[in-house]
């Protein structure tokens, strides 16, 4: 049971995936009515945990509005006072039996929305993953006013006019307090614009067979969702009993400026959470007694600087070389006059991760040519501003998160960390994870400071490790939401600053009990 919740939470669908999906089901002898009879009634049990004795429900056209109809006889018979509203006037074959059905037991169906009575909370199965077109005229109308009704609405499956894929609103779209997916995590549900119409997410598993989902979507599939069990499986736990510090990884961080301090501890901190063996910091030269306060364990290294106080070149101890490294982490702070020394850590034969003005200055010198020339792996963690200037030719970024990350990584041969609400995680042959779950409490300067370093260290832990650099990536994506969830908890989500969300990833493993 354990192993399929796990695996069925990995799954992401898009709509024409879920139609072939279910496709091979009914092919295979499942009757289309038991099917939504099943659906329908595991609905009705959750609707009945979560709210009110009166009920208006919307009915669709086609089997989204089945599901609502078979939820509203059932919610009939449990006692509930409910009403119907349909703009429609014709429906699919077994959407207009049921209707016919709670009409002869009495329940009303009104056709304006003007005559539904007042009631404690609304469910809403107008359109599910068959909407083909924008919602206009009176249905559009209709889903406005009953918006703006302030009650709870729960919609069936995903709310009605929000496009199963892109997560765009077409036309308009139900504004839901809860949605219930059906079978398998719609596309939707992992992009940033649909967030807001959602609600609280909550998956119902129907029993699609294993067989069939991988039959569709292939092995591994394309899209992932970051689940706690493909975070943890990445993570350099436990420990071999007898290793040293360059064993765990050595890390370089090349970060931080006269004017941007803050950036180089936030990132080091982030980076020190990982569990890296052993930490070298290059800054510029004044820093160094700031950063030597801050994290005592590692080797701080202070470089000749500008005179605008950013890096005017890296100053290596005596020995030592890029090459010395397991990984690169740069960029946080540095402000772009430290370009000059970009083409050297671009040289860098070893993992490298760039972040803030290390993207401005990847922007600026070409990101595609500079990277060609890259051999060994670069990971790129740009919010939505960062990512159009690295890649201007990719359509919006906000419109498509998913495709977008997925073109720039293809285009570029990085793996592509675009952050949101819903982080998304591409690599160079297209394959994306997703990470489900997080705070807005995180939308807050420095964070994404802390995320690189987290990368970073987990990179340099991995190195000798055959494990793709994009499940890493994952793994820090998940590790620092999960640090941002627990500490908004504790603190609500104004309680988590960068430096106190540092605080929390430690924790967070502890509490899965993997110490
Ligand atoms: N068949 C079953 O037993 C199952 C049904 N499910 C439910 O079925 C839904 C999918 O059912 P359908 O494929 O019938 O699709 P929908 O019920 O989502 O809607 C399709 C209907 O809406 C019409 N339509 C589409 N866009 C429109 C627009 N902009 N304005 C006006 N009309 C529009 C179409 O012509 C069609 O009649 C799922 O979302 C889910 O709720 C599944 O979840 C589970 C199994
Ligand atoms: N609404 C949100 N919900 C969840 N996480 C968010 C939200 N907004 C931002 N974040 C996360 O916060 C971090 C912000 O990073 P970034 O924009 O680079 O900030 P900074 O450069 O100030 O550190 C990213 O990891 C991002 O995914
Ligand atoms: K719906």
């Amino acid at each position: 049971m354990q192993a399929r919740q796990a695996q069925v939470s990995q799954v992401v669908v898009t709509a024409s995936q879920m139609r072939d999906i279910e496709g091979r089901i009914f092919a295979a002898g499942m009757p289309v009515a038991a099917l939504m009879e099943k659906v329908a009634g595991l609905i009705s049990l959750r609707v009945q945990a979560v709210a009110g004795s009166s009920v208006g429900i919307f009915v669709g056209p086609g089997h989204n509005g089945g599901d609502a109809l078979v939820v509203a006889r059932e919610l009939h018979f449990r006692g509930y006072e409910v009403w119907l509203y349909s703009p429609f006037s014709k429906f699919k074959e077994l959407t207009s039996q049921h209707l016919q059905y709670a009409q002869s037991l009495g329940i009303k169906c009104y056709h304006d929305v003007e005559q539904l009575p007042d009631c404690d909370f609304l469910i809403d199965g107008l359109f599910g993953f068959g909407l083909e077109r924008p919602i206009t005229d009176h249905i559009a109308v209709a889903i406005n006013h009953l918006n703006q009704w302030g009650k709870p609405i729960l919609s069936i499956d995903i709310p009605s006019g929000i496009h199963t894929d892109t997560g765009e609103v077409l036309g308009t779209a139900i504004r839901a307090t809860h949605t219930f997916c059906l079978g398998l995590w719609k596309l939707a549900f992992l992009q940033d614009q649909a967030l807001e119409y959602i609600g609280k997410a909550e998956l119902i598993d129907f029993d699609i067979p294993g067989a069939d989902v991988q039959a569709v979507l292939g092995n591994p599939p394309q899209i992932k969702r970051i689940t706690s069990v493909t975070a943890l499986s990445t993570l350099p736990l436990p420990r071999p009993a007898v290793t040293h510090k360059y064993k765990e990884g050595h890390l370089l961080l090349i970060c931080g400026s006269r004017r941007y301090a803050g950036g180089a501890i936030l990132t080091a901190l982030g980076a020190r959470a990982s569990g890296v063996g052993m930490l070298s910091i290059a800054v510029p030269e004044s820093l160094k007694p700031i950063l030597v306060s801050h994290l005592p364990e590692a080797l701080i290294i202070g470089c000749p600087e500008t005179e605008t106080g950013a890096i005017a070149h890296l100053q290596l101890p005596e020995n030592t070389d890029l090459s010395s490294f397991r990984a690169i982490a740069c960029g946080p702070g540095l402000t772009v006059d430290a370009a000059p020394i970009f083409p050297e850590v671009i040289n860098s034969e070893i993992s490298l991760v760039l972040d803030a003005d290390g993207l401005n200055i990847l922007a600026d010198m070409g990101t595609i040519p500079t990277l060609e020339k890259r051999q060994a792996p670069t990971v790129l963690t740009p919010h939505t501003g960062e990512f159009q200037r690295l890649f201007p030719d990719i359509a919006d970024p906000k419109s498509d998160r998913i495709k977008a990350v997925q073109e720039a990584a293809v285009q570029s041969g990085a793996v592509v960390l675009l952050k949101g609400a819903r982080t998304a995680i591409a690599n160079s042959q297209g394959a994306i994870w997703v990470n489900p779950e997080s705070t807005p409490a995180l939308a807050r300067g420095g964070s994404g400071d802390v995320l690189t370093g987290l990368i970073g260290g987990l990179l340099a832990q991995a190195a000798t490790k055959e494990i793709p650099v994009e499940d890493i990536v994952a793994t820090a994506a998940w590790w620092h939401s999960q640090a941002g969830i627990l500490a908004a908890q504790e603190r609500t989500e104004l309680g988590v600053d960068a430096f106190t969300l540092t605080q929390y990833l430690m924790p967070v493993i502890k509490n899965l009990g993997n110490n």
